[in-house]
């Protein structure tokens, strides 16, 4: 039992590190493993740039072409305020992602840009985000299904504010009292099984992603 692990253990090292391509996805993990853990460490050192992000206040609802949401990079407003797409939803994470999407952060290369590509395939290459609206049709039904676990994940975790408009789409005339992020803010993203909207997104999230 014992040798069996250990021959197991070492086939598995081998194979890993005679494979270029694990070599590669092998750095790339380290490499993340790393940016994430330096980030959690607060910084104490003098030399390092000091904590002054303060938290924002919640957005008014707006909706975004690709080129608006550019300047919500975390450097190009005043604010400093980082907005990412992801499956055609505009979410908020300056307040509690700064740490990942800020200058340095391990994902810093979502910041102002719609995620949705580089989510559905796990991929951070560069080919992974356009420049211009990207209608994601040629992404695969599992593709499809990671983008929309990812959407429920950002959902959880940080505030919508909009959602990401295709070419000429008009944006919505959003009322200041409207609070419920459920509601006209859902947009008809490319995995929308029944055409998007309220309700579709509301299904999604009791559990009806499988
Ligand atoms: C294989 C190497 C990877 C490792 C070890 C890794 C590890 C992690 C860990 C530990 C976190 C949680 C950080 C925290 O909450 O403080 C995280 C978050 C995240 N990862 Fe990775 N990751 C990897 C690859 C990727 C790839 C390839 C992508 C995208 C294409 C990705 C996208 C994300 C995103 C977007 C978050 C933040 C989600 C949020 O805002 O809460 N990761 N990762």
């Amino acid at each position: 039992m014992g040798i069996q692990t250990w021959e197991v253990s070492k086939s598995l090292v081998t194979e890993l590190v005679t494979s270029p391509l694990n070599l590669l996805l092998l750095g790339v993990c380290v490499f993340l493993i790393y940016k994430i853990f330096k980030i959690k460490r607060p910084a104490t050192d003098s030399t390092e740039e000091k904590n002054d992000s303060p938290i924002l206040p919640k957005m008014k609802r707006q909706d975004f072409t690709v080129e608006d949401l550019a300047v919500y990079n975390g450097e190009a407003n005043e604010e400093k305020r980082i907005l990412v797409a992801v499956n055609q939803k505009v979410f908020d994470v300056t307040n509690k992602g700064r740490s990942m999407y800020g200058k340095g952060g391990p994902y810093a290369v979502f910041a102002g840009r719609d995620a949705s590509r580089a989510l559905a395939t796990f991929s951070l290459d560069s080919s992974a985000l356009k420049d211009t609206f990207d209608d994601l049709s040629d992404l695969n039904p599992k593709q499809l299904e990671s983008l929309r676990e990812w959407e429920l994940q950002f959902k959880e975790k940080y505030d919508l504010v909009g959602k990401l408009l295709r070419p000429s789409e008009q944006p919505t005339e959003y009322s200041d009292t409207e609070d419920d992020q459920t509601d006209s803010t859902a947009a008809a993203g490319p995995t929308s099984k029944s055409g998007g909207g309220a309700d579709s997104l509301r299904l999604r999230a009791s559990g009806n992603s499988n």
